[in-house]
């Protein structure tokens, strides 16, 4: 069942369409990468699956239903501005996070216990924010969006600013998160994690949704224009085959940028005749490049 639907979402601020007809649905248990330049949209998107600013147009449905304000007690926010108070120590903060999203105060305390040992941080139950680094405050937004165990989890800029220790722990733990059916809906500029943990995604440009769908099916709808080829001897020539576009040496082999699959084969045909190929492959598009292809011209 879809957990969370858009539906031709509109958001004007002034004369300046902020988000202009998104449509998306995301399961129970699904990872949902919105993607878009600086500007595109995301956060504006996210700020109105979480009720805190109203669509102009279009719906948002939760489990088939309409926004009501205790829904707020099912949903999660990490917000790119992180926006935790620096003078206040991270038990009462999170508690009172807690106690505001329906948990009671021992609940509340369990909970943030757990995910600070989860961590391995249990020294900063008794901490104020400040006195922590910029990464583990990034944590104790993440704890204080989840302690209340959300069935939708909202993730924006999630990893920004951690080291890649900690972005292994998050990323295992949002895993995790998603394999016991939290839906969560993901906003990041690394299109590598995006390939990691997301088999839907949404690209915004300047408010509107450019492409929308499974990662998968998204890719087989653009052309495959680089081949992969390893061998440790020189193919002479390959760069005047017909359909060859550019010939990069790489430290095994080349990466060949071609226009047609007729041309693909007459590089493996070339490369035969001289060499012994040890790999070959007709490579698809990265989701980097159809990132740079669809949103590359115009960002803000
Ligand atoms: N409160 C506001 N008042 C007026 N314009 C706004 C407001 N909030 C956002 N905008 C505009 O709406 C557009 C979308 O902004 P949004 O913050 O949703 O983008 P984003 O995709 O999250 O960008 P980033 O990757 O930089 O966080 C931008 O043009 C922004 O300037």
């Amino acid at each position: 069942m879809n957990r969370l639907e858009l539906n031709q979402v509109m958001k004007q601020y002034g004369d300046k369409l902020a988000v202009n007809g998104v449509t998306l649905s995301v399961k129970e248990g699904e990872i949902y990468g919105l993607l878009g330049a600086n500007g595109a949209g995301k956060t504006t998107t996210m700020r109105m699956v979480l009720g805190l600013i109203y669509p102009d147009g279009g719906q948002i449905n939760y489990n088939g239903k309409s926004f009501s304000p205790e829904l707020q007690h099912l949903m999660g926010y990490l917000p790119e501005e992180r926006g935790m108070y620096p003078k206040v120590k991270v038990n009462e903060q999170i508690n009172y996070l807690g106690r505001l999203r329906g948990m009671s105060a021992k609940e509340a305390d369990e909970s943030l216990k757990y995910w600070l040992e989860k961590f391995e941080v249990p020294e900063y139950y008794d901490k104020r924010i400040e006195e922590l680094s910029k990464g583990n405050q990034q944590k104790m937004g993440f704890i204080a969006a989840v302690v209340h165990r959300p069935q939708i989890l909202i993730l924006d800029e999630a990893f920004s600013g951690l080291d890649p220790v900690n972005v292994e722990l998050l990323k295992s733990t949002v895993k995790e998160m998603r394999d016991e059916g939290t839906s969560i809906l993901f906003s990041t500029h690394r299109m590598e994690h995006v390939e990691e943990l997301c088999q839907n995604i949404t690209i915004l440009h300047r408010g509107n949704s450019v492409v929308e769908g499974s990662i998968r099916e998204i890719k087989s709808r653009y052309p495959r224009e680089q081949v992969r080829l390893i061998t440790s001897e020189e193919v002479s020539g390959l760069e005047l085959l017909p359909g060859v576009t550019k010939v990069e040496r790489m430290e095994r082999g080349y990466l060949i940028t071609i226009r047609s699959m007729e041309a693909a084969q007459l590089v493996l045909q070339k490369a035969l005749e001289t060499a012994t190929v040890e790999h070959f492959e007709i490579k698809e598009p990265t989701l980097n490049q159809i990132f740079i292809k669809e949103v590359g011209t115009g960002n803000e």
